[in-house]
C-alpha cells in the first residue's frame, strides 16, 4: 500500500505539540511532491552521481562535464531557501523523499505498528567488490528510525545511539527491504529494531537504535 502525503503530514502537526518539542521547525510535507519536474530532476541527479562514480571520462568529456556541472550550480544558486522550505526531503511521495542525501526507497508501510521501505543501493552508494558501503547502511536505518518513530506518534526525537550488525554483504542494484517498529517505550526513551532483507527474506543487516524526545530548547 502507498503512503499518502496526508499519513505522513499529519503525523508532524498532530495536535500541534510538535511546535513546543526542542527547537526544531515543523516539516510539512510538499503538496505536489515538487511538482511534475522534481522527481525527474531528483533521478537525473542520482544517475549523475552513479556515472561519476563508474566512469572514467576523457579530458575533452571531462571539460564538458565540468562546464555543465557548474552551470546547473549557477542555474540553481538564485534559489537558495532555509531549512524547511526546500523542496528535496518534503516530496515524501518521491524515493527518499526527494532528497539526494537520503537513499531513494519508497515507503510501503506507515504506521504504529511499523514501516517498511523497499529500494536499492546503487552504483553511488558502492563500497567495494559490488557492496553497498558500510557507512550507507546506518544511513538507511537512521532515516527509518526517524520514520518509525514519527509513525509510532512520538515527539520531534534525535538518535542518542545507533547499532548496525552487518550480517552479510550488502548487494548493490538488488531490490531489497527494511521493516523496523518500536519495541519499547520508557519515558524519553524510544528503542527500536529494525531488519534489512533481500527479497527472500535472508536478513543482511539489522539494527537498534534509542531514540530520545528532545526537550523544549534542545536543538
Ligand atoms: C522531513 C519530512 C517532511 C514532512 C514529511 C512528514 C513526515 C516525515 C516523517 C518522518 C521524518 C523522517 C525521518 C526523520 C529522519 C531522521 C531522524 C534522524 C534523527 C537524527 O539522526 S538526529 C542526529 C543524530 N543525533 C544527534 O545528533 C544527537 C546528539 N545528542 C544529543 O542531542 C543529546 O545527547 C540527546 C538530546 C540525544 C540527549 O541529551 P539529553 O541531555 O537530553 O539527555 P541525557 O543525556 O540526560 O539522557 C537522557 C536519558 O537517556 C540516556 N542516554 C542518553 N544517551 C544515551 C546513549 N547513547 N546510550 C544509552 N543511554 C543514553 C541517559 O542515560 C538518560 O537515561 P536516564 O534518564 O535513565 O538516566
Amino acid at each position: 500500500m502507498r503512503v499518502t502525503v496526508q499519513d505522513m503530514s499529519e503525523r508532524v502537526e498532530r495536535g500541534g505539540e510538535y511546535e513546543k518539542h526542542g527547537g526544531f521547525p515543523v516539516y510539512r510535507a510538499v503538496e505536489d511532491n515538487g511538482g511534475p519536474d522534481f522527481g525527474r530532476f531528483v533521478e537525473g541527479m542520482r544517475t549523475v552521481q552513479d556515472l561519476a562514480v563508474s566512469t572514467a571520462p576523457p579530458p575533452e568529456v571531462l571539460a564538458q562535464a565540468a562546464e555543465q556541472a557548474e552551470a546547473l550550480a549557477a542555474l540553481l544558486a538564485p534559489y537558495q531557501v532555509p531549512e524547511g522550505e526546500q523542496t528535496g526531503g518534503r516530496s515524501i511521495g518521491l524515493p527518499g523523499r526527494g532528497s539526494l542525501l537520503m537513499l531513494p526507497w519508497t515507503v510501503e508501510k506507515f504506521d504504529a505498528t511499523g514501516v517498511r521501505s523497499t529500494g536499492v543501493f546503487r552504483r553511488f552508494h558502492m563500497g567495494g567488490n559490488g557492496a553497498a558501503h558500510g557507512g550507507t547502511l546506518p544511513l538507511l536505518f537512521d532515516d527509518m528510525f526517524g520514520m518509525i518513530t514519527h509513525a509510532y506518534g512520538r515527539p520531534i526525537s534525535r538518535t542518542a545511539y545507533l547499532h548496525v550488525n552487518y550480517r552479510k554483504i550488502t548487494p548493490i542494484d538488488t531490490p531489497l527491504v527494511i521493516e523496523g517498529q518500536v519495541d519499547r517505550v520508557d519515558g524519553r526513551k524510544t528503542f527500536i529494531t529494525a531488519k534489512l532483507m533481500d527479497s527472500e527474506g535472508t536478513v543482511l543487516a539489522d539494527g537498534e537504535a534509542l531514540m530520545l524526545v528532545l526537550l523544549a530548547g534542545q536543538p
